[in-house]
């Protein structure tokens, strides 16, 4: 059954990245594509990114909750889909629609707002690159897999899908992208963060009195 624990840390990837296969049976994925293409209005825009927000909304200025849009109840479709692994329900879930060719560049969710993120792939796999300074980490996202980040993944990497249309594997297979859709589930942050990190961390910025625009190289966000 879905969000039933089953969450592996494993060898190779960033510390505090859990990965669980089949989060949801291929049926249920079917059933979602299908609403997702023929129920839901998204924006009208082609061949970019497109979102849709429940619970909280996100607010792409701040980067935490928009506090100008009220609270949205989860759809049925998506209460399945919640995870039950945490102590309450997530306060904020993303529907992101990837056209064939399109990503998300490198960024950290910011420090302040959100604790804890999940992620579930559906439809077309993918592959996110996780990087620490130099270091690179290819994740393959692949479909009906729910990834969660905490400790070092959620806060010391940044993570991000190349724009392109298709992905080279570590065999050396090329594999075409094809539409893909993910939930992101954010928990809201009870107390500041304290990693300490002024590369990523936008309170250990703030504590330090750098300024939002001059904060890093690496956008903690850079999403817009
Ligand atoms: O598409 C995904 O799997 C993750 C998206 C993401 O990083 C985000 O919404 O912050
Ligand atoms: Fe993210």
């Amino acid at each position: 059954m879905a969000g039933k624990g089953g969450f592996e840390e494993r060898p190779g990837l960033p510390r505090g990245l859990f990965l669980q296969d089949d989060f949801i049976s291929p049926e249920h994925e079917e059933q979602l594509v299908h609403t997702f293409l023929n129920e839901l209005k998204w924006p009208q825009k082609t061949n970019s990114r497109l979102s849709l927000h429940y619970g909280y909304t996100f607010d792409y200025k701040t980067f935490g909750v928009d506090p100008d849009i009220p609270y949205k109840e989860f759809p049925d479709w998506l209460i399945p889909l919640i995870p039950t692994t945490e102590a309450r329900p997530p306060d904020q879930v993303c529907l992101q629609y990837y056209p064939p060719g399109t990503g998300i560049p490198p960024h950290v969710d910011a420090h302040q707002a959100w604790d804890q993120l999940y992620a579930l792939s559906i439809g077309s796999p993918t592959l996110m690159q996780f990087r620490n300074g130099d270091e690179r980490v290819d994740i393959d996202l692949v479909p009906r897999g729910m990834m969660k980040m905490t400790g070092d993944a959620r806060l010391h990497w940044t993570h991000g899908i190349k724009k392109r249309k298709t992905d080279i594997l570590a065999d050396g297979t090329v594999r075409l992208r094809e539409n893909r859709w993910s939930i992101t589930y954010r928990w809201i942050r009870e107390g500041d963060c304290e990693c300490g990190n002024v590369i990523l961390c936008d309170i250990a910025q703030q504590r330090l009195g750098i300024e939002k625009e001059k904060r890093s190289a690496v956008k903690p966000d850079t999403r817009k």
